[in-house]
């Protein structure tokens, strides 16, 4: 679905990886870790389309990303649903509107009336609908976040740090709920430093573990 051959990544200063390779298959569940600032998010910006590497080849859906026009890469990205590692929600607009943006950007808006109400309800929203997003707490917030990418029904779901900030109880719970997207046949690739949650993960999923430390990917991490 997406792959990364011989990849190389830098901001403009020293290589931050170079001959990175990472197949996101259909319906893997994938955990990238590493210490911060490895390049954990520059490798999902990758993922998604959102940066360009500066050498190898990024596959997105079949297609080389780097002959890819705008509205192509646009195109892919309606199948890749990302998880912000700081939720990126427009503040002045409830809940439930910051949630079925996406749909109303690919213009689906009319997707919104079945879907939104069963989404919030199962992220556990549905009393918070009409609030603004300040207003939630830290785990509300990642659980609309999720909600947010999953609304289009896409193939790929990319969370950075989808559990940051939250205590234990709520990092299960979303943890329970990329579990099920992937037993729907969704692939996942989550960025974490929390190993407990990787831990958790593997007792209920078959999770492969990448570690990016000193711009080389080792799979296969112990625990
Ligand atoms: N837009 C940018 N311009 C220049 N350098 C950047 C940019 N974004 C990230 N970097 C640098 O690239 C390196 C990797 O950043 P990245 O955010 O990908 O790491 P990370 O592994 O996700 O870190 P963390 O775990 O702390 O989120 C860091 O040194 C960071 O400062």
């Amino acid at each position: 679905m997406i792959e990364l051959s011989d990849v190389a990544y830098s901001y403009g200063g020293a290589q931050l990886f170079t001959n990175l390779t990472l197949a996101l298959t259909p319906g893997s569940f994938q955990f990238l870790t590493g210490p911060s600032g490895a390049g954990k998010t520059t490798l999902l910006k990758l993922c998604y389309g959102d940066l360009r590497a500066t050498a190898g080849r990024v596959s997105l859906f079949g297609q080389d990303a780097a002959t890819m026009s705008r509205d192509d890469v646009a195109m892919a990205r309606r199948r890749i649903g990302v998880v912000h590692q700081d939720c990126q929600f427009l503040d002045h607009l409830p809940v439930a509107e910051n949630i079925a943006l996406p749909l109303q950007v690919s213009q689906r808006a009319a997707e919104a009336d079945g879907n939104l109400d069963e989404l919030m309800a199962w992220v556990g929203l549905s009393g918070q609908a009409q609030q603004r997003p300040p207003e939630l707490s830290g785990g509300e917030r990642q659980r609309a976040a999720l909600a947010r990418a999953v609304i289009t029904s896409p193939d790929v779901i990319i969370a950075d740090e989808p559990t940051g900030n939250v205590d234990w109880e709520m990092s299960q719970r979303l943890l329970t709920l990329l579990v099920e997207l992937n037993r729907m046949g969704k692939t996942v690739l989550i960025a974490t430093h929390d190993m407990n949650l990787i831990r958790a993960a593997k007792s209920q999923v078959s999770a492969h573990v990448l570690r990016l430390k000193d711009g080389r990917l080792q799979a296969g991490v112990a625990l």
